[in-house]
């Protein structure tokens, strides 16, 4: 039986994108895009997809209400919402449309698989196809640990970044384990809850020319790795929600070293705090917070 996902789409004030697409996220919409009206430059069409498992139409009835309180909150019009639902195939070709390149950080340029590769990039191409797995580079918790994992390798001399293992927990489509092998690292382990994750991780690997030995991909959570390695890990990233990664600490401290860092994302600013008291909890520094929109991302090691 083929699956399918609900489309939604919302016609909007301009002012109000922003806010819809932090609704929209947050419901756990999958693949979003504006586009502004050709006849009203003021209006724009978001449009976003999730798999018809994930909602009732009873959820989407709320949400459409959400979007509406939003708008007469700052005394705008309220949008127009519908909702309809579409095969697998045909969401993935509507959402390809809109998926363009995108830079993330100083060196890496995120590419989708169904684009001609450019001839030249400065900066480090890597290439995806995230099928119905998370990691499109477009969200703001995604960029974080991108840009996190740049900043942690590029310190590091080159000598020192080609021994480095990193352990990707939540891998999505593989986006931080590809990032990172082409940022320099030697090895990464990736596991996820999800087998459509793991098998897209194993694609993109596959896509980016990434040799089998270098992201090594399991199906399961941060107790797999060790079956997976005896091998230490240098660095963790794993962009979560704040509640699993709370749950996750004790776990992620019991398989890593002295001098292990890690980054973690997914947090909500109202969710650092808890996130904070539990890191020192178990004997880890947060080195900084990095924020975007109304996410937050710990970079941390261990004291
Ligand atoms: C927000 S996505 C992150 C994907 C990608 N790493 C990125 O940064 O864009 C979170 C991923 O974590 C996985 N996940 C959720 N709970 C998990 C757990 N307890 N252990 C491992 N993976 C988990 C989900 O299946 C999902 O693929």
């Amino acid at each position: 039986m083929a699956n399918h996902w609900w489309e939604i789409q919302i016609l909007c004030d301009l002012d109000l994108e922003e806010t819809i697409f932090w609704r929209l996220e947050d419901f756990g919409c999958r693949g979003m895009a504006s586009e502004r009206q050709k006849n009203d430059g003021n209006v724009c069409l978001v449009k976003a997809y999730l798999p018809q498992e994930q909602v009732k139409l009873l959820d989407l009835a709320a949400l459409s209400l959400w979007l509406r309180q939003d708008a007469l909150l700052v005394g705008l019009e309220p949008p127009k919402m519908q909702w309809h639902l579409i095969d697998e195939e045909d969401w993935a070709s509507s959402w390809k449309q809109y998926w363009q390149p995108q830079e993330v950080g100083d060196r890496i340029l995120i590419y989708p698989a169904w684009l001609p590769v450019p001839e030249k990039s400065e900066r480090l191409l890597l290439r995806l196809d995230p099928g119905t797995a998370f990691g499109t580079g477009n969200h703001a918790t995604t960029q974080l640990c991108l840009e996190a994992l740049e900043m942690r390798l590029d310190d590091l001399p080159n000598s020192n970044r080609e021994d480095i293992v990193i352990a990707d927990i939540g891998c999505g489509s593989g986006i931080l384990s590809i990032a990172a092998i082409l940022l320099g690292a030697s090895q990464v382990y990736a596991v996820d809850t999800d087998i459509m994750a793991v098998n897209a991780t194993h694609s993109n690997r596959q896509l980016n020319q990434i040799s089998a030995d270098r992201i090594i991909v399991g199906q399961g959570s941060v107790l797999t790795l060790p079956q997976m390695t005896q091998v230490s890990f240098d660095g963790i990233a794993c962009n979560i929600l704040a509640d699993v990664i709370i749950q996750l600490i004790p776990q992620i401290t019991s398989v890593s070293k002295p001098s292990t860092w890690g980054i973690l994302s997914g947090i909500l600013i109202d969710q650092a705090q808890s996130v904070a008291d539990t890191l020192e909890h178990y004997g880890w520094t947060v080195a900084t917070l990095w924020r975007r929109k109304e996410w937050c991302c710990f970079n941390v090691r261990r004291s």
